[in-house]
């Protein structure tokens, strides 16, 4: 069932039982309005830690915290009441033991009200994913280009070139759905590797720059309105472009208030007197310091009155 047509949330179960006839549409939010905006049409809506970069200009995700995706996790859910929100776990908060991870991971539950928690990794996570999933807490799985690895990587690169590197993706992937995750994104990796995995995987799997025999499809959304510019990787396609848009709009505004276009007498409270904008009066000065400076109480200064001193 398509997310217009549904009064509930669509759970993980939900998505977990979907199929390539039935697309999982997924964008990411990290913020109210943008979730306002995803709700109607998207099925999952992830408060992905790429916010570090796209929000707070960070070179790379490692230093986004537990804290942020909270706040960011808690706006998104305001925004959003029928698509399944997942948050994602940061860096360093789920890799060093199970506890910790589950530990977390409640946190980010409780604390947001979302669905499920996301964390990258393959077979080293796969007892992890055991560990939540068991515990009430489901998990959406994370393989191939793992931005959390970019330092072992060596960058944002495609994965699964070389036939090893291949096989431990395959690997990866089922170790995480055998773990119990309702479902896998499967990041930056070659066809027909991607594909093959789609098509054996017993979990449904959501490909970024992955392949479009994927049961479903993630994107960031400021890539595909053209609001963020650092970087666009090839597997984004850019369908509106918003900051373009933007940049013009606060040029407008620029201009008008330096030609005292703006504001308008619709803009303002009470009654302005005709071309008052462009030949500004000085306000009678009632709270000046009564030994205020001769400079400051001249007659043509268009300059507000100096705040009374303390
Ligand atoms: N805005 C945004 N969009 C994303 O998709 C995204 C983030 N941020 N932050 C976290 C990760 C980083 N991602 C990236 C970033 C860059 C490329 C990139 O430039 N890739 C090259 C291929 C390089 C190669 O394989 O050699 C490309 O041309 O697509 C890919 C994924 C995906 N994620
Ligand atoms: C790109 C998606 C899958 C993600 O993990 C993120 O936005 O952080
Ligand atoms: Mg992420």
């Amino acid at each position: 069932m398509s997310a217009a047509s549904r009064d509930r949330r669509i759970s993980t179960k939900d998505i977990s039982a979907r199929s390539a006839d039935d697309p999982i549409v997924a964008l990411t939010a990290y913020t109210m309005p943008m979730a306002k905006l995803l709700d109607p049409h998207c099925d999952l809506i992830l408060v992905g830690d790429s916010l570090g970069m796209v929000v707070y200009g960070l070179d790379s995700t490692l230093g986004v915290t537990l804290d942020m995706m909270i706040a960011h996790g808690q706006a998104v859910m305001r925004g959003a009441s029928r698509a399944c929100v997942v948050v994602d776990m940061p860096f360093g908060s789920y890799q060093e033991s199970r506890e910790i991870a589950f530990r977390n991971a409640a946190r980010i539950m409780a604390e947001t009200g979302c669905a499920a928690v996301k964390l990258e990794g393959g077979v080293e996570m796969a007892e992890t994913v055991a560990f939540l999933v068991a515990r009430g807490i489901p998990v959406l799985g994370h393989v191939g280009l793992k931005p959390q690895s970019v330092h072992s990587h060596g960058g944002f690169r495609v994965q699964g070139r070389d036939e090893a590197m291949a096989e431990a993706i395959r690997r990866d992937a089922e170790a995480i759905a055998a773990a119990g995750a309702f479902a896998v994104v499967l990041e930056g990796t070659v066809e027909p590797l991607a594909r093959a995995i789609a098509a054996d995987l017993a979990a449904p799997v959501i490909g970024i720059g992955a392949t479009p025999a994927a049961q479903g499809q993630i994107l960031v959304s400021e890539d595909i309105l053209g609001l963020y510019g650092e970087f666009t990787p090839k597997f984004v396609k850019r369908y509106a472009d918003l900051g373009a848009a933007a940049a013009e709009a606060i040029a407008a505004y620029a201009r008008e208030v330096r030609a005292h276009q703006f504001p308008a007498p619709e803009h303002c409270f009470g009654v302005v007197p005709a071309k008052a904008s462009a030949k500004v009066k000085p306000l009678r000065n009632t709270t000046a310091p009564a030994k205020a400076p001769a400079k400051s109480s001249a007659k043509s200064s268009a300059k507000p009155s100096p705040k009374p001193s303390k």
